[in-house]
This record gives C-alpha cells, structure tokens and sequence, in this order.
C-alpha cells in the first residue's frame, strides 16, 4: 500500500532544528543568520554604488532600505523562532508554497519544522523581498561572492582548459591508428582521450576523472565555507587537481576508479607538460577513499551503453563547480555519449551559490569574452587565454546549437523532496520531459537531502530504497547524485562504515570532505 509522504511527514523522522544535537539546528542557529547578514551588506554596497546620474537613484535607494529593513526582520524572526507567516509576493510558485505551508506547518516555526522546510522557506522569504519591489525584483545578492568565488579558481580553470582545449604534448595513445598524424598534434588532451572510441581505455580514462572533478567540485561551496577563505578555496582545488601521474594516455586506471589525465600540470605554451611524472597516486587518485559510497563503477557501465544520449545535470552551486560540470558535459558530448544535454538551474537566488541561468550565460561569457574589451581572468600566457576562449566559444556554440539547453522550473526552488515529482500537480510538465532523459547527474548536498526526504534513513539503508518513487517507479531514468557530504543524512554504506567514521573524524557528515557517488540503474 502506498504511504503518503508530505513535508511534515517523510519515510522516517525529519531532521529538525527541534533536535538541538543536529547539524540542521547549528545550520539555523548560527550559519543562516550570517548568511541572511550578508545580503543586508550586499545590498547596501549596491546602495552605495547607485549612480547619482541614475534618474531612478532616489526610487532604487527607498527600495535598497525596504530591503535591507525586511531582511533584517527576517534575520529575528528566525533568530526567535518565529511562527511562519504566508508569502506575500505575487511569483508563480507563491500560491503552492502558501497551501504547503498551510497543509504541513500552519502554526510551526524555524527550529520546529523540518530542517528542509525550514532552510527552503527562509530562501524563498529572501526571494520575496526582492520580488516585492520594482527595481530590485531580478537583484540576485549572492551574486557578488559567486563571482569572487569563481575568480579565485582561475588556476584550476585554467589548467583543464588547457587540457581541453590546447594541442596536447602528442605523447602517443594509440590514437594515431584512428587519426591522421597531423590531426593528432593538433588534438587536445580531452580529445587524444576520446578519440579511440566510446569504449576505449582513454575514454574510460577520462569517464572516472570526469567523475572525481565533478564531485569534487561541490566542495567549493559558499553555504559552508561561512567566510569564503579564497586562499582556501584554491587550496581545496589544488587539492583535487594536483596530479603526479604519467601522462593521461599511458596510465592505467587505479583500482580506486580514479584515473589521471593531468588535469593539474601547468602545460607550457608548446603543449609540453611541466609536471612531473612520478609514479606516486594523484590527489584526486587519494581523495578516491574518501569516497564512502563509490558506484563510479556502475555509473560507468551505464554511461558506455549511450550513444548520442540525453544526460540531464540537476545543478548545484555556480562558479567551480558549474564550470566542472560543464567539463564534464562537454566530455559526454566529445565521447558521443550524449548528444543533448539540459541543465536545471535555479529560477531564484537559492542556497548562496546556486546557479541561476544568468549564471550560466555569465560563466560562458567570462571564458569566450562575450565580447568585453577586458578579461575577466588576468592572463598573461597567450596560449591560456586561447585555450579559454576557445573553451568559451565551443560550449557557446553548443548552447546556440540547441546541444545544450539550460531551464530553470520552479519545482527545484519549492519546498518539495524529489519523491513528489512524479505526482506534484505543479511538476508534472517537468517529469514528463525529464523522462525522456537517459541519466539524471543530480549534483550536491541539496540536491541529496531532497532525493532521500532529508531524514533519518540508518546509514546502511540502501540509496535506492531512501529515494522512494524515483527508486521504485519504472517510468523514473538512470540516476546518480554526486555529493559532498554537508549534512546529518547518509545512506547506501556498508556495515561498519558509519561507526569507523564516527572515529576517524567526527564532523565526516557535514563538513563537505567526504562524499557519495549513488547510483540507481
Ligand atoms: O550547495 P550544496 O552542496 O547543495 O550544499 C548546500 C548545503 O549546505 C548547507 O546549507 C549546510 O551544510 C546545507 O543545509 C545544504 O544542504
């Protein structure tokens, strides 16, 4: 018999900022304030900036200060564990999310509803002081740390653009038996890696580095690092990029399912790699055991069998780890895995650092210059700020092709775990033309807390079973999360795995340097 799940009544018991012990009450406690801080300073520098030759100054600063008053207001409700109140802005979800709040938590409160509930409304209470005025409606005021986010990463942009995009130092592959020897020179790494076929050794190669990248990706996420160390952030991103291996084309996958395109090495302006080539693991190849659940595997004997498939990304955070999943995106459409890919963004500012289309176009503009005098990166090796605005121009040209569409459904910004997809009246558009995908690629912790209703699941329980609807339906694709783990929630470990964690580091489920990789054939 089918159980009716709702906000306030998932499989098992909610996490809640009512269990002072729980991540999600340290999250409302003290992280959600200084976050919600943030935007009143935002939107003050923004105040401040407001052209005096700006005929609409005077209206946009009476705006500016409404803001920061109800943003402020909003910072006490939650602070005194206020009762929720009904939105009051006209956007199109407002009714929906009125009639949940209504049905599950009419006269709840911040710290005694769900944790999901709660972190989901107090992003769509923002979203409502923005949508209540007129010149500030489209204000996004978590834009400003993406972009200095993004900024920061320049080395490890660079570095797999380069790999993408620059003639690759010709190390022999094998390929030359499929290429001509003057094409071969001229190829990237990525493409050297590709280019011996959909099953070759280079592609899967390239497949389990592509995976590493892109989960590790979700670690330079603003909502956790409170006060985004940008020193750290790049630390973080070395981290994952360094790479002592040999060159990409000769090194044998590790068991660990990491392989080693050197995604890392600083290649010189004639393609010669300056990296060593030592033998030992690579970073990524050590971060592998970090991984507590790896179904890399699986998702490997899945992704082999597409050709010229759709593959959609649930995104997470914008800056790195948008611009990783676009690396990764753009190795399934060169390996002929894929031939549409369709990212789901944000329609409002959500979670600090989750892409919302404008981010998308932005990040495209920044690599190909969308036609800006300055660069957004200062480079100063021509052969880096050609291999950016090639990557740039190629991904723009996949976006203008249709290759690549990007949409933004209300349904990702609702207060709905992803078990109610397949029947919420208002999300039936969007299952209906996300089943038409091969593999869903959700990405984050978000994104995980919603796939599994964000409670308390035993570690062991196993992810398809924790993902309700999507697990058992027949009608639901292919689907992996990829995942740092920032929250109390884990499923899909084996026996024992919890309680050794539990000694090796304590805080191993929330503080983003663990990870899952979950699939569901
Ligand atoms: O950007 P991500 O990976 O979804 O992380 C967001 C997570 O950060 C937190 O805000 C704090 O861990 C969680 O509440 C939320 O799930």
């Amino acid at each position: 018999m089918a159980t009716t799940f709702n906000p306030s009544h998932p499989p098992k018991k909610a996490l809640s900022g009512s269990d002072p012990t729980s991540f999600g009450y340290a999250t409302l406690q003290s992280r959600l304030p200084v976050i919600v801080s943030k935007i009143v300073d935002d939107v003050y520098r923004a105040y401040n900036a407001l052209a005096d030759s700006d005929p609409l100054k005077k209206a946009k600063e009476q705006e500016a200060k409404k803001i920061i008053e109800t943003i402020g207001g909003l910072r006490y409700e939650l602070q005194r564990d206020k009762p929720f109140r009904p939105l009051t802005d006209t956007r199109s979800d407002v009714t929906e999310w009125n009639q949940a709040l209504a049905d599950n938590y009419g006269n709840s409160s911040w710290f005694k509803a769900s944790w999901l509930f709660a972190e989901c409304y107090l992003y769509r209470r923002i979203k409502e002081a923005f949508a209540l005025t007129e010149h500030w409606s489209d204000y996004d005021p978590f834009f400003g740390q993406k972009e200095t986010v993004f900024k920061s990463s320049q080395k490890a942009v660079v570095a797999i653009a380069v790999q993408l995009m620059s003639p690759a130092n010709g190390s022999s592959s094998g390929s030359e038996e499929h290429e001509p020897e003057e094409k071969v020179k001229s190829m990237s790494a990525m493409d050297v890696l590709v280019s011996q076929g959909p099953e070759s050794k280079g592609t899967r190669e390239a497949f389990f580095e592509m995976v590493q990248v892109c989960l590790w990706g979700n670690a330079t996420d603003l909502s956790l690092l409170d006060n985004p160390d940008l020193a750290k952030i790049e630390a973080l991103q070395r981290r994952m990029m360094m790479n002592k291996s040999s060159s990409p084309s000769s090194s044998a996958v590790s068991s660990n399912n990491s392989s080693s395109i050197n995604l890392d090495e600083q290649t010189t302006h004639d393609g010669h790699s300056g990296g060593s080539k030592g033998e030992e693991p690579s970073e990524l190849e050590k971060h592998a055991e970090k991984i507590l659940q790896n179904d890399s595997e699986l998702l490997w004997a899945k992704v082999k069998t597409l050709r010229n498939g759709r593959v959609d990304f649930i995104l997470d955070n914008a800056g790195f780890e948008l611009y990783v999943d676009l690396v990764f995106a753009d190795y399934l459409i060169r390996a002929g895995f894929a031939s549409q890919i369709v990212f789901h963004a944000k329609a409002i500012p959500w979670f600090v650092s989750d892409v919302v289309p404008f981010d998308f176009q932005w990040t495209l503009d920044q690599l190909h210059g969308g036609g800006s005098t300055t660069s957004f990166f200062n480079l100063s090796d021509p052969a880096e700020q050609l291999a950016l605005k090639d990557l740039g121009h190629k991904w723009q040209s996949y976006v203008d092709q249709g290759v690549w569409k990007v949409i933004a459904h209300d349904f990702w910004t609702s207060c709905y775990a992803f078990y109610h997809l397949p029947t919420l009246p208002s999300a039936q558009d969007l299952f209906q033309e996300m089943k038409q995908s091969d593999l869903w690629i959700f990405k984050g912790d978000l994104n995980y807390r919603k796939l599994v209703y964000d409670c308390q699941w035993p570690t062991t329980t196993p992810f398809q079973e924790a993902i309700g609807p999507l697990g058992s339906q027949q009608d639901v694709p292919s689907l992996v999360s990829f995942r740092t783990c920032k929250a109390d929630v884990v499923v899909g470990l084996k026996a024992g795995v919890e309680e050794k964690m539990n000694k090796v580091a304590k805080e191993w489920m929330v503080n983003g340097e663990y990870a899952v990789i979950s699939f569901k054939p």
